[in-house]
C-alpha cells in the first residue's frame, strides 16, 4: 500500500477566479521541456512552473521531507503524487497573486492519475505539449547537462532509470491527453529555434 501522505489544506479559490490556461509540459528526461519553456515564457509571459525544480527548491529549504525526495530522485523514481501537487498548488497561487496569464506546468504530470487529480482538484489544461525524442537523444543531452547541472539524477546510472519510469508511467499521460483530444506532439530532436517554431504556431492560437 501506498505510503499516506498528509495533505496540506490549500485554498485554491483565487486560482479557479483567474481561470487562466494552463498548459502541461510532457516529456522525457532531457527532452527539452525547460529549454522551451524559456523560450515561452520570454515571448508569452507566461507563468513557468518545473515540478522538479519545486522538489529541488524543498530539499534545499531543508525541510523534513526534503531528504526523503532526494533519495527517490536518486533512484529515478516519481515522488509521491500528493506532494508534487500541493507544491504545485502553492506555486501557482503565489504566480496568480502576482497577475499571471497563464501556466507552464513542466514536467507535470508524469503519470496519468497526477493530471486527472491535478484537473479534479484545480481545473482542466487546455493543452498538453508532448516534446518526443529518441531515448538515444535524451540520454546524450542528460549526459550533457551533467557536465554543468550539479543534479543528484544526471548520471548514467539514474539515467537509465528515469527513462524507465518515462515509458512506464509517462508515456501512457501522452496517450491519456491525445484520447481527449488536448495533446500536441512535438518532434524534438531538432535545434532549439526550429522547435520553438513549431511550439508558437500552437500557443499563438491560444495567447494574443
Ligand atoms: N533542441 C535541443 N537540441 C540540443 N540540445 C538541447 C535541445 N533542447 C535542450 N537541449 C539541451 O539538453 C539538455 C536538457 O534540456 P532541458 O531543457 O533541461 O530538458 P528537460 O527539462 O526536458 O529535462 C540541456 O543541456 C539543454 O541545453
Ligand atoms: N510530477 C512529478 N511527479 C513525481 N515526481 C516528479 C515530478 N516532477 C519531478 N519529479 C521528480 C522525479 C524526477 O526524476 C525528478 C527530476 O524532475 P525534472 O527536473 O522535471 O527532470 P527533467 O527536467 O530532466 O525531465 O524529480
Ligand atoms: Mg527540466
Amino acid at each position: 500500500m501506498a505510503p499516506t501522505v498528509e495533505r496540506k489544506q490549500i485554498d485554491i479559490t483565487p486560482l479557479k477566479k483567474a481561470n487562466v490556461p494552463i498548459i502541461f509540459i510532457v516529456g522525457g528526461p532531457g527532452s527539452g521541456k525547460g529549454t522551451q519553456c524559456e523560450r515561452i515564457v520570454k515571448k508569452y509571459g507566461l507563468s513557468h512552473l518545473s515540478s522538479g525544480d519545486l522538489l529541488r527548491d524543498e530539499v534545499k529549504s531543508g525541510s523534513a521531507r526534503g531528504g526523503q525526495l532526494t533519495k527517490i530522485m536518486e533512484a529515478g523514481e516519481l515522488v509521491p503524487l500528493e506532494v508534487v501537487l500541493d507544491l504545485v498548488k502553492e506555486a501557482m497561487l503565489k504566480e496568480v497573486a502576482k497577475g499571471s496569464k497563464g501556466f507552464l506546468i513542466d514536467g507535470y504530470p508524469r503519470e496519468v492519475k497526477q493530471g486527472d487529480q491535478f484537473e479534479a482538484e484545480i481545473m482542466p489544461a487546455r493543452l498538453a505539449l508532448y516534446f518526443e525524442v529518441a531515448e538515444e537523444t535524451l540520454v546524450k543531452r542528460c549526459l550533457k547537462r551533467a557536465e554543468t547541472s550539479g543534479r543528484v539524477d544526471d548520471n548514467a546510472e539514474t539515467i537509465k532509470k528515469r527513462l524507465k519510469t518515462f515509458m512506464q508511467s509517462t508515456t501512457p499521460v501522452v496517450d491519456h491527453y491525445a484520447k481527449k483530444g488536448k495533446l500536441v506532439k512535438i518532434n524534438a530532436e531538432g535545434g532549439v529555434d526550429e522547435i520553438f517554431g513549431v511550439v508558437q504556431q500552437h500557443l499563438d492560437k491560444i495567447f494574443k
